[in-house]
């Protein structure tokens, strides 16, 4: 489906949606819990469905009323289905395949021919060490069976966080204490950073030195309800429509978050935007954009808007370290510099690291978005600041994160659509 675009200016307040990330940690600590409550506010984008889909094929119950998962997971393990569908989501295949490994049975994940390419290798090679099989039934099916018991544990931290928050989540339930060590750089670190702060909110701890990671076994996770905080990653689509075209109250996020997502408030300020803290979010004015290298490697997901920042800035500059982008929902190295080339910009790729030329205005033209949601919202962004209409081809693709994203943006343009 294609979606064309044609507003230059925005202007209002919007409420970003609540965390993905957190969403699913908290519907996984609740669910872990087998005892009941509700998670809210909770966006229902695919992802998340599909996490609860999981949970609800491993015996839990839950309904859901305006945004809100009111959640009986008393029957957490009494297996419905032993086919999980984890659909696109790298998270809920990454942080379920631990979660069957409680149960000592065989499970299938089937997902999408995108996902089930999305690299594995960190458990396939943490499992050959221990009795747990994994292998590819086809290409869109993983079978998994075995059991985790507790041990010295080892896995490489610069493929996916997602692996070792999977782990993290299920270790504290087994029957003995455990270790597991991160080998090579952890990237993406604010990611399993929320894992603890999410297993901590309900009552299980780990302890850290260094790059080891001291589990306790017997632990259990506490019921209770849980409030689910605004999203940075989200949030900084708005922010940058802001700075290049107009001025947003962006209300919902808190200001000490652990999202990594949250630096894209360091890097709005050291371009130079007027980005100025309010109660519950802030306030960004358009601004002029100096350009900047951004080191990327803990911050995945901001690559495609920060992108289009560095082409609409002066002097424009480089997104460092972009290796693991090339594992996401599309190779988000190749269509982010699709993106801004399609427009009429330039980007190119040096190394590992995106280069990218500034100008004042793009010209505008017909994005391939890959299935990519985050290119899907950064095109929209980007559509504001061209000279030309913007046509972004498979913008359905922002299901995946932000069912609602289109809605929201509109209500910024339409000021200057009823001029
Ligand atoms: O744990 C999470 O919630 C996520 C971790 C990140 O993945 P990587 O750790 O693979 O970079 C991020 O890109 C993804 O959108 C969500
Ligand atoms: C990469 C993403 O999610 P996941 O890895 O969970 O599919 C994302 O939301 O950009």
């Amino acid at each position: 489906m294609i979606k064309e675009l044609n507003a230059k200016s925005v202007q209002g307040e919007i409420t970003v949606p609540p965390s993905k990330s957190y969403a699913h940690r908290a519907l996984i600590a609740l669910a872990l819990s087998g005892g009941k409550g509700v998670v809210r506010p909770v966006d229902l984008s695919m992802d998340i469905m599909a996490t609860l889909k999981c949970l609800e094929d491993l015996g839990v119950d839950f309904f859901i009323r305006e945004k809100e998962v009111h959640m009986d997971a008393r029957g957490f393990g009494n297996r419905r289905d032993r086919v999980l569908k984890p659909e696109e989501s790298g998270s809920t295949l990454r942080f379920f395949i631990p979660i069957t490994l409680l149960f000592d049975e065989v499970y299938e994940f089937r997902g999408s021919t995108n996902l089930m390419k999305r690299p594995l290798t960190v458990y396939e090679e943490l499992f050959q060490e221990l009795d747990v099989t994994l292998y590819r039934d086809s290409m869109e099916s993983l079978v998994v069976k075995g059991k985790l018991v507790p041990g010295h544990f080892s896995m490489r931290g610069d493929v996916s966080s997602q692996f070792i928050s999977g782990m993290l989540f299920v270790l504290p339930l087994l029957d003995g204490d455990s270790t597991l060590t991160i080998t090579g750089n952890l990237e993406s670190a604010g990611y399993v950073a929320m894992t603890l702060r999410v297993m901590e909110d309900f009552g299980v701890f780990v302890e850290r030195e260094g790059n080891t990671f001291f589990v306790k076994g017997n632990q259990a996770y506490a019921a209770r309800d849980y409030e689910v905080e605004g999203d940075y990653s989200q949030g900084a689509f708005f922010m940058a429509a802001a700075a290049l075209a107009g001025e947003v109250d962006i209300k919902g996020l808190t200001h000490d978050s652990v999202q990594g997502d949250r630096e894209i408030v360091r890097i709005l300020e050291k371009m130079g935007v007027d980005i100025v803290r309010t109660e519950n979010g802030y306030k960004v004015r358009k601004s002029d954009l100096q350009g900047i290298d951004a080191e990327i490697s803990d911050i995945p997901d901001l690559t495609p808007v920060l992108g289009v920042l560095l082409a609409l800035s002066n002097g424009g500059g480089k997104l460092k370290n972009c290796r693991r982008l090339r594992y996401k929902e599309s190779n988000r190295i190749e269509s982010t510099i699709e993106l801004i080339r399609s427009l009429g910009g330039q980007a190119d790729l040096d190394g590992e690291d995106i280069v990218i030329e500034g100008c004042e205005m793009l010209r505008g033209g017909t994005v391939d978005t890959y299935h990519d949601h985050r290119i899907v919202m950064a095109s929209a962004v980007a559509s504001l600041r061209c000279k030309e209409t913007v046509k972004i081809l498979g913008y359905e693709a922002v299901n995946k994160s932000y069912p609602e994203f289109f809605s929201d943006f509109s209500t910024l343009t339409k000021m200057e659509e009823a001029k």
